[in-house]
């Protein structure tokens, strides 16, 4: 399966939130979509998830546009959106059948998976709990069961990870990577760390513009001579031009992790870049 995105544009009222867009998404092998607060993440995501359209561009399901044609992309696609639409009167396993029938699952092979995914979601002793009582993250589970429901050969997600203690990060993490070895998955996340051990590709997104595609070693590659530490004398502070990536305090001043193209004092000494690095770097054009 393949997801051609061409030249994809939205413009919202007075807000450019993507600007030509243009990659492709193919199965096997999770993609990450990071990029800062406000990016476009979400708005790609609902574009490619026919939830919104785009002021220009198309997007091809395996050389269909799915502009023309959104029912084809929707029989194959499990989106979570980045707030999970609940229903609070309803308990997890009630909730999953609800949406199990929507999507027009026989109730007996959903009624297996049902089980199955809450059991993977660590929900399986709260599945005849009312959702009103459940916490953020607990919430982000079901919503993840829910994306999942049908076995789609697209998964995207839309911030998964928000709320999630490391133990659910850990579980969420693996389970969709091990989904992503024969289906499309889509992850979208402003904190690296998410992506970094599981995504075999990265698209970084900088103002609505896809400013990187490839691997995470790739992108770190890029940074590397780029990143720089150094120790600020007690009371002297940082210059105020500097990309700081951390800041340490250490008994002989603040140890400042920096990107810079340039040695930013002649006191740093180049380190090796982290993705966190290499990520700050490329949006920050160092
Ligand atoms: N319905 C809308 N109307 C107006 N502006 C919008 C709308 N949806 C998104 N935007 C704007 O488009 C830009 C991109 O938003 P988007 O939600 O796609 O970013 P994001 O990368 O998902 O951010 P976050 O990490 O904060 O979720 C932002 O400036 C946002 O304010």
């Amino acid at each position: 399966m393949e997801l051609t995105i061409q030249q994809l544009t939205k413009q919202f009222k007075d807000k450019t939130a993507l600007r030509g867009v243009t990659t492709t998404i193919r199965s096997g092998g999770l993609v990450g979509l990071i990029g800062p607060n406000g990016a476009g993440k979400s708005t790609l995501m609902k574009i490619l998830a026919t939830l919104e359209r785009p002021t220009s561009g198309d997007v091809l399901l395996d050389g269909h546009s799915i502009l023309h044609h959104p029912r084809q992309m929707k029989k194959v696609l499990g989106y979570m959106p980045q707030q999970v639409p609940i229903i609070p009167q309803l308990t997890a396993k009630e909730y999953l059948r609800y949406l199990a029938a929507i999507k027009g699952l026989p109730a007996t092979p959903a009624e297996e998976q049902i089980s199955a995914l809450l059991t993977r979601v660590h929900l399986a002793a709260a599945q005849n709990q009312r959702l009103s009582g459940f916490s953020g993250g607990m919430r982000q589970r079901v919503g993840l069961a829910a994306a999942l429901l049908g076995v789609p050969q697209i998964i995207i997600v839309d911030e998964p990870s928000a709320g999630l203690d490391p133990i659910e990060r850990i579980m969420m993490r693996n389970l969709l990577s091990e989904l992503a070895r024969t289906r499309i998955v889509l992850l979208s996340t402003h904190i690296v760390s998410d992506v970094e051990a599981v995504a075999s590709r990265l698209l970084l997104l900088k103002d609505g513009q896809l400013v990187f595609q490839g691997p995470a070693q790739q992108l770190i590659q890029a940074a590397d001579g780029h990143v720089w530490e150094y120790v600020l004398p007690q009371g002297q502070p940082p210059q105020d031009d500097q990309a700081v990536s951390e800041m340490r305090q250490a008994a002989d001043g603040v140890h400042i992790r920096t990107v810079a193209a340039a040695a930013p004092t002649d006191r740093a000494v180049t380190v090796t870049p982290t993705l966190e690095d290499a990520t700050l770097s490329a949006l920050e054009g160092r």
